[in-house]
């Protein structure tokens, strides 16, 4: 399962940015000149309306025989579906599959085909990506009955971008490659939003020749992408960027309490931090809401409570000290026990409360 670009003009979109046609550019200069992908014509009005929802590739991915590769997508939450519906709205061939069915129907409407286990998925497509909630879950879909990895064989390739670790992640590995097939984990940062926006950004390990091949699936659903070499990388990567973003979040939600204690208006304490050196999208994305003690789910708790968990396991398998982290999990775990499990982890502030809303 080699690949092969086609330009295809059926599928001819507008390209949501610059940068994304970069990426693209610099990918398929490297094919010959009549497999590139046609480049968006200045002659398209400038001011024609912008969905989010865009394809970014005029590009539909093929096999040697041309005939087109085929997608599976097992996991349909918050993540999993606005990816498979980019997948889609690109002209992919996908086919899905959700624990829960009803989350299938949105993507069924809009094209997609539906198989009633992941071994049926994986056995009908080239590559099969995964979007699942933890380790336990990504482990029962690849490796349980009629799991992903009864289906697979050789030449055929499962992508786990769900965020686990990396014993998880070996393990899972392990599984599918004694099919015959490929692996490459490729956990991704960046949340709801950019799943819609198709700018995630991957954290990829594994298989080399499976993550050339989904380059362009990759490249539809994010901004940019990471080759980090062995299977755990990626997971380790991942785990890292997020136990630093727990922590930031714990912090910033004991700032947002202070300023108010002392007098101080929270939302000019969003403004003066946006202003400076320490300045993050995320304390202004989420801090006025924080502050009128609203958290609509990006990010669900629970899963940021797992990250730190599974990064402070990481850590102290390499005897780290990471006492801030630490701490930052414990507030975790006390929202959690306070029913906020799937507000945003932004609800992380009200484990610093004297009385907890839920
Ligand atoms: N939300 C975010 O901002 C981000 C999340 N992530 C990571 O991506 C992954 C998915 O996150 P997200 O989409 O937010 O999570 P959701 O909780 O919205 O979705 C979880 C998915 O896992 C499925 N699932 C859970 N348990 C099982 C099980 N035992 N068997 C089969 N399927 C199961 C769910 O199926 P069902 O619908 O039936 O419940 C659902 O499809 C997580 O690992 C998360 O840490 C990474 C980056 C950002
Ligand atoms: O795993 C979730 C990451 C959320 C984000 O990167 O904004």
């Amino acid at each position: 399962m080699s690949l092969l670009l086609k330009a295809s003009n059926s599928h001819l979109f507008l390209s949501s940015s610059i940068a994304s046609m970069a990426t693209c550019s610099s990918f398929c200069a490297q094919l010959p000149i009549s497999f590139r992908p046609i480049p968006i014509s200045s002659s398209f009005p400038t001011n024609q309306p912008f969905k989010p929802f865009s394809a970014k590739a005029s590009i539909s991915p093929a096999n040697d025989d041309g005939s087109p590769i085929t997608v599976g997508f097992l996991g349909l939450g918050i993540m999993g579906s606005p990816m498979a519906l980019n997948l889609i709205k690109s002209g992919c061939d996908v086919t899905v599959w959700n624990r829960t069915k009803s989350k299938c129907d949105p993507l069924i409407s809009m094209g997609a085909k539906y198989k009633p286990s992941p071994e049926e998925v994986t056995a009908a497509c080239d590559v099969t990506f995964a979007m699942l909630a933890d380790p336990e879950s990504a482990m029962e879909v690849a490796c349980g009955k009629h799991g992903a990895v009864s289906g697979m064989g050789p030449g055929k390739g499962y992508v786990d971008v769900s965020t686990v670790d990396g014993g998880t992640s070996k393990l899972i590995s392990g599984h599918i490659k004694a099919s015959g097939a490929s692996f490459l984990e490729a956990p991704v940062s960046g949340s709801k939003k950019p799943a819609e926006d198709g700018q995630l950004i991957f954290l990829t390990a594994g298989d080399k020749s499976l993550y050339e091949t989904v380059t362009p699936f990759l490249d539809i659903m994010g901004k940019s992408r990471f080759y980090l070499g062995e299977v755990g990388n990626g997971a380790a990567m991942k785990l890292i960027v997020n136990m630093i973003m727990g922590s930031m979040m714990a912090t910033f939600s004991e700032g947002l309490l202070l300023s108010e204690k002392v007098g101080l208006d929270p939302n000019v304490l969003v403004e003066v931090v946006s202003k400076g050196a320490i300045s993050a999208p995320m304390y202004a994305l989420k801090g006025p809401s924080m502050v009128k003690s609203l958290y609509p789910t990006a990010f669900p708790l629970k899963h940021q409570q797992k990250d730190m968990r599974l990064a402070l396991g990481l850590a102290e398998s390499v005897s780290q000290p990471t006492p801030i982290s630490a701490a930052a999990n414990e507030l975790y775990k006390v929202a959690k026990s306070h029913g906020l499990s799937d507000s945003d982890f932004s609800a992380v502030i009200e484990a610093l409360k004297g009385k907890v809303q839920s």
